[in-house]
């Protein structure tokens, strides 16, 4: 299991450069601009990326000698920690968390498929959110807020963004043989379907709209072959003249990328 785990989270650490390089993604640090982060920049993702890099190695190994749940947590907050003071910025602090928790339902779910993960990941956020959470966040002030379930709903049902939305639009896509768009109608679905805590903090109720709005008339472009590309660029104009963006869209993009890195299906080769 030891080898596995290590090449999961190997590919957990290539999802999220794919994530940072797939360009335009409108509000968020791409090839082109920081987006509606202005405290951003490629060099400091790429920062961040390695102290998460250093994190899932530590995981895996934690994991593969069968440590208890409460030294993954402490591996995660010191890894949030550790981010802040090598790269100024918490611009990870999500994929920090969905990524290790992907970890660790796949040392729990060894070989198992996809739904037996989705399960395992459900149980381990039952155990993690046990308690009330310490403290106020951004998340938590606008769930509070608008009612919004943000990454804790996400973690507790199991991943629904991943398994139930990005993973079966990508596989469509793929599937009418159009390898080049798949991963634009996978970010399209995110879009569309993500309760992106972020985007409600930026800019509330109407910020999430205008996300969801957009990746339902990006699955729409993709489908009939418009220029999707020129589409993003135009929307980055506008979420940025709005300081929009969509971190959680962005970590479960990642999260998507990384899975179908080790699947497989990203690349014409098998690992
Ligand atoms: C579970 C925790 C990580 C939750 O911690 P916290 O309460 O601080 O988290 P939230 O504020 O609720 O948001 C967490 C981040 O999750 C991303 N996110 C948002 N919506 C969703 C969603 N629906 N599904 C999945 N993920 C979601 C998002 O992260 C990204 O955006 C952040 C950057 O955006 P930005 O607008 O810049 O945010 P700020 O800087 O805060 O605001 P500005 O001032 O800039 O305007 C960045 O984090 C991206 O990753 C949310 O931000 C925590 O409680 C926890 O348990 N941590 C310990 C880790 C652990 O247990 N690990 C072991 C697991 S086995
Ligand atoms: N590309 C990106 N831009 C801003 N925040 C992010 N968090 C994760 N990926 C991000």
């Amino acid at each position: 299991m030891r080898s596995e785990l290590a090449r999961l989270a190997r590919n957990l650490v290539r999802g999220a450069f794919l994530e940072l390089y797939l360009t335009p993604k409108p509000g968020l640090v791409d090839l082109n601009d920081p987006g509606s982060h202005h405290d951003l920049s490629l060099e400091r993702m790429e920062a961040s990326l390695e102290v998460v890099s250093g994190y899932l190695c530590r995981l895996a190994e934690s994991l593969s000698c069968g440590e208890e749940l409460a030294k993954q947590v402490r591996l995660g907050i010191e890894t949030e920690q550790a981010m802040l003071e090598r790269a100024g910025t918490n611009c990870h602090k999500g994929y920090i968390f969905l990524s290790g928790l992907l970890l660790a339902a796949a040392a729990q779910a060894p070989g198992g498929g996809e739904q037996a993960l989705s399960e395992a990941v459900a149980g381990i956020a039952s155990r993690l959110f046990a308690q009330p959470p310490q403290g106020q966040s951004n998340g938590s002030r606008v769930c509070d807020s608008y009612g919004a379930r943000g990454i804790r709903g996400e973690a507790l049902e199991g991943l629904p963004a991943l398994f139930r939305e990005a993973l079966p639009a990508y596989r469509r896509e793929l599937a009418a043989g159009n390898r080049g768009s798949a991963v634009y109608a996978m970010l399209g679905r995110l879009m569309a379907t993500v309760e992106d805590t972020t985007a409600l903090h930026r800019c509330g109720r109407e910020g999430l709209g205008t996300v969801q709005e957009d990746g339902r008339a990006l699955e729409l472009m993709v489908a009939r072959r418009h220029d999707f590309l020129e589409f993003l660029s135009r929307r980055n104009e506008h979420y940025v003249s709005r300081n929009l963006t969509m971190g959680g869209v962005a970590d479960l993009l990642a999260l998507s990328f990384a899975w179908l890195c080790h699947t497989g299906e990203l690349e014409p080769f098998p690992q």
